[in-house]
């Protein structure tokens, strides 16, 4: 990554254009063999594919699955049972599932991991989560961040993800950064102007590297790289990682001194 051109780095971290009407994109990663994705379905349905790379019978054989609408209202079928997303709801769905997306407007994220074990699926309101208040306006970084599932009420095999809104006047998140060597991370960016843009920091402290970012574009942050941005508006981010635990708390705190 300290050599890697731009040209480079986006070819190899960034996902971009995953929301096609009509269509079921995704990227796979071999760090923690994480699936990103994004789902449109426009007037139609659409199943979560179990594409070659799986080398199952279906996506969520042997996976598990955290998706949130970056849309407008939508529902999704799990093994035929309906559950309605609003912008920035939730789903967890457990290992086993088929799942199915609708919804004329609404966009679908989702982040599938390997699973050990089943867990039941569970709505995640974004209203009904209570958010923990980060930052400050002083250190333009306060936000709020919503904690879907996090190795706590929510039961998951390994997947972790939520929702982290920035405050208006505020612009950096995950400031000062962290790393959690035994998790890979991915962050999605949402709800910036599309004439904004983040500056998403990565790579080893001391050898920080960055990628200018679009709305609703993802980036992979393998175990080693730290994952922070800055953006030129506002805006939020959907963060989800997967990995030998699900302790949110297993994190390492990086110094702003150390970068
Ligand atoms: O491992 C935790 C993830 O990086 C996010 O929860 C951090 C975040 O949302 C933030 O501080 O802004």
């Amino acid at each position: 990554m300290e050599t890697a051109t731009n040209a480079d780095l986006r070819k190899d971290f960034l996902a971009p254009d995953l929301f096609h009407i009509g269509e079921v994109r995704g990227v796979y990663t071999h760090d923690d063999r994480l699936v990103v994705g994004g789902a449109v379905p426009g007037t139609g349905r659409l199943e979560l594919p179990a594409w070659d790379v799986l080398g199952t019978g279906t996506h969520l054989a042997r996976r598990e699955l955290g998706i949130v609408n970056v849309g407008e209202p939508g529902h999704v079928l799990v093994d035929d049972e309906k559950f309605e997303l609003g912008h920035l709801d939730g789903l967890f769905v457990g290992r086993g599932s088929e799942v199915v997306f609708a919804g004329a407007d609404a966009a679908f994220y989702f982040v599938s991991a390997p699973a050990h074990a089943t867990y039941p699926t569970v709505l995640l309101s974004h209203a009904a989560v209570e958010p923990v208040k980060l930052g400050s306006p002083a250190g333009a970084n306060e936000r709020s961040l919503y904690r879907y599932a996090w190795g706590q009420e929510l039961q998951t095999a390994v997947l972790q993800f939520g929702v982290t809104v920035i405050a208006d006047g505020s612009v950096w998140n995950t400031c000062p950064p962290h790393l959690h060597d035994r998790r890979t991370e991915v962050y999605l960016y949402v709800d910036l102007d599309e004439k904004d843009r983040v500056f998403h920091f990565m790579g080893r402290p001391g050898a920080a590297r960055h990628l200018v970012m679009g709305n609703r574009e993802a980036v992979i942050s393998p175990p080693w790289s730290i994952h922070s941005g800055v953006g030129t508006g506002s805006y939020a981010f959907i963060w989800a990682m997967g990995g030998e635990n699900n302790e949110y708390t297993d994190l390492t705190p990086v110094p702003l001194e150390d970068l």
